[in-house]
């Protein structure tokens, strides 16, 4: 038999759905990975007694994540987001250090990372930072994978972020990293691409940084920007597995209404391997008993084996 890939596993907030997400599926996630979890064993009692869930044999955790406080389901909190970012830190340092060959994250809050005084806005923003890189975020499923030129920033800021420098750069390390097999399907950003300026103009500059990229790629890659409220109707998605969006709800939304359940989340362009569930923290059903979803998880830990077997 194949020797199972490590995969350190952040455990995400506390007061969320990750930590039953997790208790739940350990034999499912040890079919195809050898999972770390970074979480403290005396924090993982609590959770799994507030969960009444019986903690599963050879279920590897780490101590000194973080000091232990009390779980409050569904409650954003300072101590829960702080545990939150210190076990991702963790799973982090062990993908730097080699220990482990990947890192999949359970859902964060990021009000309680705020609060914790956390600077980023999620992980893939700390990724950027820890390794000095340019990380691209694409959710998705092979049948449909969206990648966010802009992601987590106001939709006021979105249009003056579009410039041609950027974009040209984005988009040639998105071809590099995410190796599509078809034509990429780019985004207009205005109402029907913005119908030759009549409705703005900044198609004009993703246009330029498409030629840009075809130029120094030495091939023909990307679509030119296209009308976004067509680009995801049936006839138009049968042509494309992959598409770049200007803003985060521009490609989720549609990404979301389609593939929730199955959809995963991706870093691109980074010395390590990073995968996550698409869904968030789920507060609203945490420890309630509620029978969660799961194959987002167990997407995202899939992709880490499928690219082990590529
Ligand atoms: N990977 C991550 O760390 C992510 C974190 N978030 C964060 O999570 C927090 C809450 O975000 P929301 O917008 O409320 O979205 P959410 O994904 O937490 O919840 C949206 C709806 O989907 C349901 N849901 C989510 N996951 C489910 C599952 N596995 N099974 C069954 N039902 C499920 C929830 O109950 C809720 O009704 C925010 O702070 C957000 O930024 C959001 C997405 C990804
Ligand atoms: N919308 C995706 C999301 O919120 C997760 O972001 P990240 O934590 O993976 O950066």
């Amino acid at each position: 038999m194949q020797n199972l890939q490590q995969v350190a596993i952040s455990i995400g907030d506390l007061n969320g759905i990750g930590i039953q997400l997790a208790l739940e599926n350990h034999g499912k996630i040890c079919e195809l990975v050898k999972p770390i979890y970074c979480i403290d064993r005396a924090m993982l009692k609590q959770a799994a007694s507030k969960l009444n869930l019986s903690i599963p044999e050879e279920f590897q955790t780490i101590e000194d994540i973080a000091p232990y406080f009390e779980i409050k389901p569904g409650i954003v909190s300072k101590e829960s987001g702080a545990y939150a970012y210190a076990s991702f830190c963790k799973a982090v340092e062990l993908a730097k250090a080699h220990a482990v060959d990947a890192v999949s994250t359970l859902p964060i809050h990021k009000k309680a990372w705020e609060l914790a005084g956390v600077k980023y806005k999620g992980h893939t923003d700390a990724l950027r930072d820890f390794f000095d890189a340019k990380a691209i975020m694409m959710l998705g499923c092979p049948k449909m994978y969206v990648a966010l030129f802009t992601e987590h920033i106001p939709l006021n800021e979105v249009a003056k972020s579009i410039n041609a420098k950027d974009l040209t750069r984005f988009l040639i390390d998105f071809y590099h990293t995410a190796q599509p097999k078809n034509t990429v399907a780019v985004l207009g950003l205005n109402p029907h691409a913005g119908d030759e300026g009549v409705l703005g103009n900044e198609e004009t500059i993703i246009n330029e940084s498409i030629k840009n990229a075809h130029k120094q790629l030495d091939k023909h890659v990307f679509t030119s920007p296209l009308v976004p409220d067509v680009a995801f109707t049936p006839h138009v998605r049968a042509h494309y597995t992959h598409y770049i969006a200007m803003y985060h709800d521009q490609g989720l939304a549609p990404l979301k209404a389609l593939y929730f359940d199955e959809g995963i989340n991706v870093s691109l362009n980074l010395p390590i391997l990073r995968t996550s569930v698409d869904h968030g923290t789920a507060f609203d059903i945490a420890y309630k008993g509620f029978k969660l979803n799961a194959l987002s998880y167990i997407n995202a830990i899939r992709y880490i084996r499928e690219r082990d077997e590529k």
